[in-house]
């Protein structure tokens, strides 16, 4: 592999929170309080809707067909994931209307104003995270599963292989791309990498904690 690797590195630390941490540890042990999952769910939706139009903008920016055709594929998909939670968990944990958490409103606008404001190659980076270490986290679970049948089915979504080729084709996009570029715009990439894996641990960790606004919305 080749600029990935240094990517993976930039958020390895971080990774390796995540991998500890109790929220996503109590989904195999089953101990993961519902009420915490439902929280996960709900925010999820609002995450995959903005998620899906930073995507979009990547795809605009990519320098080839092939990178347009898709990031404009796991655009389309990451919305019709966003239906299928309606349709899925929600339903069965009973839907709840939350309004974004100020851990899901931050995360999504750093992902838009990367991508709207920085070069491809910047959206690539602060997008990568979100497949990069879903896949990781899946394939950590996938082999203990989960007592709970609702835990199993979210981490069978991820552990498959069928998703680890989703992020095979993006890494492969990432290392082709940087290939062509010079050391300031990789510090750039390393930097929103490292931030977004950030806000990946953050937004596990508010789900856990039911993070709401400290001033309620009027
Ligand atoms: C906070 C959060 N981060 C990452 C994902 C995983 N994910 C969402 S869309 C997509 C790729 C395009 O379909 C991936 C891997 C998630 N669900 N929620």
């Amino acid at each position: 592999m080749g600029f990935t690797s240094e990517l993976w590195e930039s958020g390895a630390a971080t990774y390796e929170r995540i991998r500890v941490h109790p929220f996503v540890q109590g989904l195999t042990s089953g101990d993961l309080d519902r009420a915490a999952f439902r929280h996960y769910i709900a925010q999820d939706s609002h995450y995959l809707r903005e998620y899906a139009r930073a995507l979009n903008v990547v795809a605009a920016k990519a320098p080839t067909p092939e990178g347009t055709a898709l990031f404009g594929e796991h655009a389309t998909n990451a919305n019709a994931v966003e239906r299928a939670l309606h349709a899925g968990f929600l339903d069965e944990l009973g839907g709840v209307d939350q309004p974004a958490s100020p851990t899901t409103v931050a995360y999504t606008n750093f992902l838009l104003a990367t991508a709207h404001t920085g070069s491809f190659a910047e959206g690539l980076a602060a997008v990568l995270p979100c497949y990069w270490i879903y896949a990781r986290v899946g394939a950590d679970l996938v082999d203990r599963s989960s007592p709970d049948p609702l835990y199993a089915r979210w981490i069978a979504t991820y552990g498959g292989d069928g998703f680890q080729k989703i992020v095979d084709d993006v890494l492969t996009v990432t290392d082709r791309h940087a290939e062509g570029l010079g050391p300031a715009e990789r510090a750039a990439m390393l930097h929103h990498y490292a931030t977004a894996a950030r806000y990946e641990w953050m937004f596990w960790d508010a789900a856990h904690r039911r993070e709401t606004w400290p001033i309620p919305l009027a």
